[in-house]
């Protein structure tokens, strides 16, 4: 396999770099600053891509790459990837579902519990030499709107659940087999719960889902929470709603244009910013490595691909 010429798109971790680069004629495309001059002279070789949530395959790569046929994502989100073009040139498409659920959800109760408790502002109290006690809000109990309830949504629900908490949901249809109250809009949602989750994928239709008609109807005293894609959020129409007092707070891990971060949200104390790192532990990285690695492998050894999408 080592003639096999493979594309990485993105920085992974060592573990999957190391490992593609002992098995294939690994191309990462940060050696070559002139994309279009690498893909002249090296694109007909190309016939794997390897990226993630950051960076993936759109319709000029694919283009670009006449004998692609497998794109191998370390995500669990392909909005990277212009699967319909994949769909119709007949290249395949593997991603890292259920091996990252369990992080992500735990990420998000992480960011609820350290938005309502102000964990990090406190910690940022005692490391300047402060010892300010300050009333936060009470976590267990409350009402947990949840966007989206696939794998993650659920994961993140029956953690809630553990919190006394009262689940509602909101998907493009009602799930039958859900015990948990739905509504068929975000806004209805939104004025309903005390703390809403972002969690579906990012599509054409939930681009912007929360914008500014959701943040009001959450209100002052609600809180928003973002593990899915900062595209999800209207960015603008978040940050005036915090600097104007309409919604409670935020904690957020995606952003529209990752790595900016809005400069506004830097001196807010009601918001909690991490830098898109859902899934990632060493544990649940390495698994989504081995997932990458095992569709590929299976792909070339024209075996059944263990995670395929397309
Ligand atoms: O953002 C993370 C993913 O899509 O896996």
């Amino acid at each position: 396999m080592e003639s096999i010429g493979v594309l990485l798109v993105a920085q992974v971790i060592p573990y999957l770099e190391q490992e593609l680069n002992k098995r294939y004629n690994l191309y990462r495309i940060w050696d070559f600053p002139q994309k279009s001059q690498f893909l002249i002279q090296h694109g007909a070789s190309i016939r794997a891509v390897v990226g993630r949530s950051t960076a993936g395959a759109d319709s000029e790569l694919i283009d670009a790459l006449p004998k692609l046929e497998i794109i191998s994502s370390s995500s669990v989100g392909v909005d990277q990837i212009d699967v319909k073009k994949c769909k119709e040139r007949g290249i395949r498409v593997t991603i890292t579902p259920d091996v990252l659920t369990d992080e992500v959800a735990d990420l998000a109760i992480g960011l609820i519990l350290s938005l309502l408790r102000r964990i990090s502002e406190c910690d940022r109290f005692v490391r300047n030499g402060n010892w300010k006690h300050q009333l936060t809000t009470k976590f267990s109990g409350k009402t947990v709107g949840i966007v989206g309830l696939g794998r993650i949504g659920t994961a993140i629900a029956k953690r809630a659940e553990g919190f006394n908490c009262s689940i509602c949901y909101y998907s493009r249809t009602q799930k039958q087999e859900s015990k948990y109250k739905y509504y068929p809009n975000v806004v209805e949602l939104a004025s309903n719960c005390d703390i809403l989750v972002v969690a579906c994928s990012l599509t054409e239709e939930t681009h912007h889902i929360i914008n500014r008609e959701v943040i009001n109807a959450l209100g002052p005293k609600g809180f928003l929470i973002n593990i899915g894609r900062g595209k999800h959020v209207d960015e603008p129409e978040l940050v005036s709603a915090l600097l104007e007092g309409r919604l409670g707070g935020a904690g957020l891990d995606v952003f529209e244009n990752e790595p900016h971060v809005p400069e506004e949200l830097l001196s807010l104390e009601n918001v909690v910013l991490l830098p898109h790192c859902g899934s990632g532990t060493i544990e649940t990285r390495t698994a989504m490595a081995d997932l990458v690695l095992g569709n590929l492998e299976a792909h070339f050894l024209g075996k059944p691909l263990l995670t395929p999408l397309v």
